[in-house]
């Protein structure tokens, strides 16, 4: 036997591992870094945040993506490069990390590394005969292994799509496996660059669970702040906060034939855009709206999209508790956009659940990691929900 699938033997059969989840999301903000100490698996699964860190990207990093991020017509050969070179960078993170922690890399079991998005093209977008749902993470796994000298899983998105998933939303599985609970009703709502959510039910049924994108997060907002004021996102809500919402611009946002698709579905910035904004203003004739009103209408967008898809909901969700994290957590004005929406649903923070906001989704790949390698023994399938019970992740040894 190698030994290298005699280390991943011993991997899969400890009690606990160390495993490290590694999330660079569409906003191209920072690489979120979570170290977990993940105990048994499944439904047993106890999981310890240990460390956790955002390891912002510079100017040339978030240049390269752009290049070819969300875009139809891009160079093939950057694309080319930007792998192996992601893959690298990523690695070199990692270290960077391990070595501020004072953990050695050979007390890591797992990498679990998302990757980073490039393009998204759920049939329901691309419509092309004959063509499947189709997502591309570039950040190639093979050179992170190698960089951090650390057995390396990545790659999640094509087994759910291989299973009739879109590849999207994963987060159902690390909801399911660490938030739900006997005691209430649960809808965990992250809000990174698009919107995704997870209905627990207090059953802990798991056909009664479902997850979807719904909508624009804060890529909208940062589209136009990065445009317009050269500046990444909105801090704090000020320059939405400055202006006034224009109906018609709201309403013109809110007519995409998106809203109306059931779930689950998934979207990106391949369609919640500058683009998607101008051709709003165009049909509303509001193209000479102020910057501040226009922050203040898209902040509105989004969160009338959230709270839209969880009226949708209606009698299935029952009397629950909200869950936010993700960035839009800290956006105080889509937080009171939602909040006013919802007067009766209790919101918290994940951080009462004792998982950073900020770091829910690292800690996700890492689960999906540790289900890959010692997983499978509860059943979790909700194939009509589009939520296959699969194994995920490409593994990648380091030498
Ligand atoms: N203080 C703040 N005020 C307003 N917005 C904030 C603040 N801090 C973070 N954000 C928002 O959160 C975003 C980053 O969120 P997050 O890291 O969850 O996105 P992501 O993971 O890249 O997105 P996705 O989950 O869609 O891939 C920022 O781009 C910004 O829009
Ligand atoms: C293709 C892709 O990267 N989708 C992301 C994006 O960001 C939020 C939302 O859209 C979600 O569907 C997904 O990421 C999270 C981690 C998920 O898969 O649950």
């Amino acid at each position: 036997m190698h030994s290298h699938i005699h280390r991943l033997h011993q991997i899969a059969a400890k009690p606990q591992r160390l495993i490290i989840g590694l999330m660079s999301g569409t906003s191209l903000d920072g690489l979120d870094v979570a170290l977990c100490r993940i105990s048994d698996a499944g439904l047993n699964s106890k999981i310890e945040l240990l460390e956790f860190t955002t390891v912002d990207y510079d100017e040339t990093y978030r240049q390269r993506i752009k290049s070819v991020f969300s875009k139809r017509q891009v160079d093939l050969q950057q694309l080319c490069l930007l792998n192996p070179w992601i893959g690298t960078l990523h690695g070199q993170m990692v270290n960077q990390c391990l070595q501020a922690w004072q953990v050695d890399a050979t007390e890591v079991d797992l990498i679990a590394s998302h990757g980073q998005t490039v393009y998204h093209a759920p049939k329901s977008e691309h419509r092309l005969e004959g063509y499947p749902n189709a997502t591309l993470q570039i950040g190639d796994g093979d050179h992170l292994a190698c960089e951090a000298g650390i057995i390396t899983l990545s790659d999640f998105r094509q087994k759910h799509i291989a299973a009739g998933g879109e590849g999207a939303p994963l987060a159902v599985y690390g909801d399911y496996l660490i938030f739900a609970s006997e005691e209430q009703n649960r809808v965990m709502l992250n809000m990174g660059g698009i919107a995704n959510l997870t209905y627990l039910p207090a059953s802990m049924d798991a056909s009664a669970v479902f997850s979807t994108d719904v909508g624009p997060g804060n890529t909208l907002m940062d589209a136009y702040m990065q445009q317009y004021f050269n500046q990444s996102y909105d801090a704090d809500a000020a320059v939405a906060r400055a202006g006034k919402v224009s109906e018609s611009l709201l309403k013109a946002l809110q007519q995409h034939n998106f809203f109306a698709q059931p779930f689950p579905k998934t979207t990106g910035p391949e369609l919640f855009n500058l683009e998607y904004l101008a051709r709003a203003q165009a049909a509303s004739q509001t193209g000479d709206l102020c910057h501040e009103d226009v922050m203040a209408t898209l902040n509105r967008f989004s969160a009338n999209m959230i709270v839209l898809a969880l009226k949708r909901c209606g009698e299935k969700l029952g009397d629950y508790h909200l869950y936010a994290s993700g960035g839009g957590f800290h956006n105080p004005v889509l937080m009171e956009n939602i909040a006013r929406q919802l007067p009766t649903v209790q919101i918290h923070s994940t951080a009462e659940l004792a998982v950073d906001p900020d770091a829910k989704e690292a800690v996700l790949f890492a689960v999906l990691a540790n289900e890959c390698v010692a997983g499978g023994k509860d059943k979790f399938s909700n194939l009509k929900e589009g939520i296959p019970d699969i194994t995920m992740g490409k593994i990648s040894f380091y030498d």
